[in-house]
């Protein structure tokens, strides 16, 4: 329980106004920015640095302790092991009705989602119908008591994912009391595995971010159980606020800190951004439906061995770049990306819009499908809604290229109407293909081209082509006095040549 001003905390629940209340843990408390009321100091963590950013938010102690303080999450952790129960609410008819799927694939799309965290493990699983998954118990009475009847059959499940997109605080609440156990939903899986899989402090914000919807209808349901009890809304202590409203307080002080934080690295982020265009490297964006292969296929085309491709869902949450060279030896940029998911809910793409904000600056797209994949054409679906969504100049839409991963899990007969590159990125099949299109997409994009120019070696032709373009060879002819240089070159800076040397 916690008294409000000048107070001591203590944790774990209290009483309040004569009831027995529930309240955030102390840490949690800490998290929501009441440092001042929490007199403890939290374990100072190391954080991931490096990343597409490489910057550091906090420049300052002051300002890399309140970084340590919004990173602690203020959610109950849920670590630890997890026998989970999957029950996916199959509509069969209406405007709820998903297409071009099956139950049976949105369910393995489950298992997969449990089987990303460690130690998670999925016990049973259940396709259950119901005609409105909005309802408070997501199922009809009959369909409601022999999913209860089942779940209370398997003593050893600890929780149930009911695989809906999000849950209302209110079903959420009435199901754990009807089943004893803890539920989740997509959001709140989702969340778990970026959790464990955020690396730089970017990543980390944007899922504390991506928090708060959750902490906000937790925070909701209690003070409703409280006022039911006839508490809530009481003033605490000469505060002058009721317990909501102190709550709703700290998250949105919390919501501001987190989003000055975020805006800070994107600053940073811009001005790398800026660095590298002086440079003139071409950035090329790999994006893809999670675990299609995206890393695999940078490490491929780039023999980084710092990546680590994962079979697991969101194993890249961080926007990394990765150097590598294309058969023109031009030195390009691959830009590995957080993966997409169909029904990703809304909250979490918009936490992560902003690191993909860097994508839609890029020359060139990749899009990377698992072909082996029984929901291929839906996921491409996906991808490309996200996209739209992420307001991606149409020119990059146009000149996307369009990947066929692992073709090495497909027979031979493998066929498509797609104008796209076949390859495995795991037995590096197809790559040089791929490399010869990039650099044909580049060309086009960045208004490059790649020719052979007969320069007079006595003229300061070449002097001014190493400053303009990118010399490839110079294979001089002795007897001429000229040599043969092959150069990349924009059409603009080819202009200016010919203006000035080939009169
Ligand atoms: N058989 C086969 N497996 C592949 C191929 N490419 C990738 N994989 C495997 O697919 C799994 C996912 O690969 P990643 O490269 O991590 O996929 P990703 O798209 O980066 O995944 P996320 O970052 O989680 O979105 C790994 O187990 C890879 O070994 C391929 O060409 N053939
Ligand atoms: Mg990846």
């Amino acid at each position: 329980c916690y008294v409000v001003r000048r107070v001591t905390l203590v944790p774990g629940s209290c009483r309040y106004g004569g009831h027995v209340v529930s309240f955030l843990g102390p840490e949690r408390l800490y998290a929501l920015g009441l440092r001042t009321l929490w007199r403890g100091t939290p374990s100072r963590k190391s954080w991931s640095t490096g990343g597409w950013d490489g910057g550091n938010y906090g420049d300052s102690d002051e300002e890399d302790e309140d970084l340590e303080e919004l990173l602690v999450s203020p959610t109950p952790a849920l670590h630890g092991a997890q026998k989970i129960f999957i029950v996916h609410p199959n509509v069969k008819w209406g405007a709820k009705k998903p297409h071009d799927t099956t139950a049976e694939l949105l369910v393995a799309e489950a298992v997969t989602l449990v089987h990303s965290i460690p130690n998670w493990i999925v016990v049973d699983k259940l396709i259950m119908s119901t005609k409105s998954p909005d309802q408070k118990y997501i199922f009809g009475k009959g369909n409601f008591q022999t999913l209860t009847e089942k779940i209370k059959g398997l003593p050893q499940i600890t929780a149930v994912f009911v695989n809906v997109e999000r849950l209302s605080a209110l079903s959420e609440n009435e199901l754990e009391a009807a089943w004893g156990v803890k539920v989740f939903d997509r959001y709140t899986v989702v969340l778990k595995i970026f959790q464990y899989n955020a690396r730089t402090k970017e990543a980390k914000l944007q899922i504390a971010l991506a928090e708060l919807p959750l902490l906000r209808s937790r925070i909701r349901n209690e003070m409703a159980h409280l006022d039911q009890q006839g508490g809530g809304s009481r003033y605490v202590m000469g505060s002058g606020e009721t317990l909501m409203e102190i709550q709703q307080r700290l998250l949105k002080e919390r919501e501001l800190k987190l989003r000055r934080a975020l805006q800070i690295l994107r600053m940073k982020r811009k001005l790398f951004r800026t660095q590298r265009k002086r440079r003139e490297i071409p950035i090329i964006s790999v994006m893809g439906y999670t675990n299609c292969g995206k890393t695999t296929l940078i490490k491929a085309l780039t023999g980084d061995a710092s990546l680590q491709p994962r079979n697991q869902l969101f194993a890249t949450l961080d926007v990394t770049a990765h150097g590598g060279l294309l058969p023109c030896r031009m030195p390009v940029i691959y830009v590995d990306t957080i993966g997409f998911l169909s029904q990703l809910p809304h909250n979490l793409i918009e936490s992560f819009s902003a690191t993909l904000e860097d994508v839609i600056h890029s020359d060139l797209f990749i899009h990377v499908r698992d072909i082996s994949h029984p929901e291929v054409i839906n996921q491409k679906k996906t991808v490309l809604n996200v996209l739209s969504n992420l307001n991606v100049p149409q020119k990059l839409l146009d000149t996307m290229i369009e990947v066929h991963n692992k073709i090495d899990l497909v027979d031979n007969t493998h066929e498509t109407k797609d104008a796209a590159v076949s390859v495995s990125a795991l037995h590096g099949s197809g790559l040089e293909d791929l490399k010869q299109c990039i650099e044909t997409g580049l060309m086009e994009t960045t208004g490059r081209i790649i020719t052979t120019i007969r320069i007079n070696l006595e003229s300061v032709e070449l002097s001014w082509l190493y400053k303009e373009a990118s010399v490839q060879e110079v294979k001089v002819l002795p007897e001429d006095g000229a040599a043969d240089v092959l150069v990349i070159i924009t059409n603009a800076a080819y202009g200016k040549y010919k203006k000035l040397f080939c009169k």
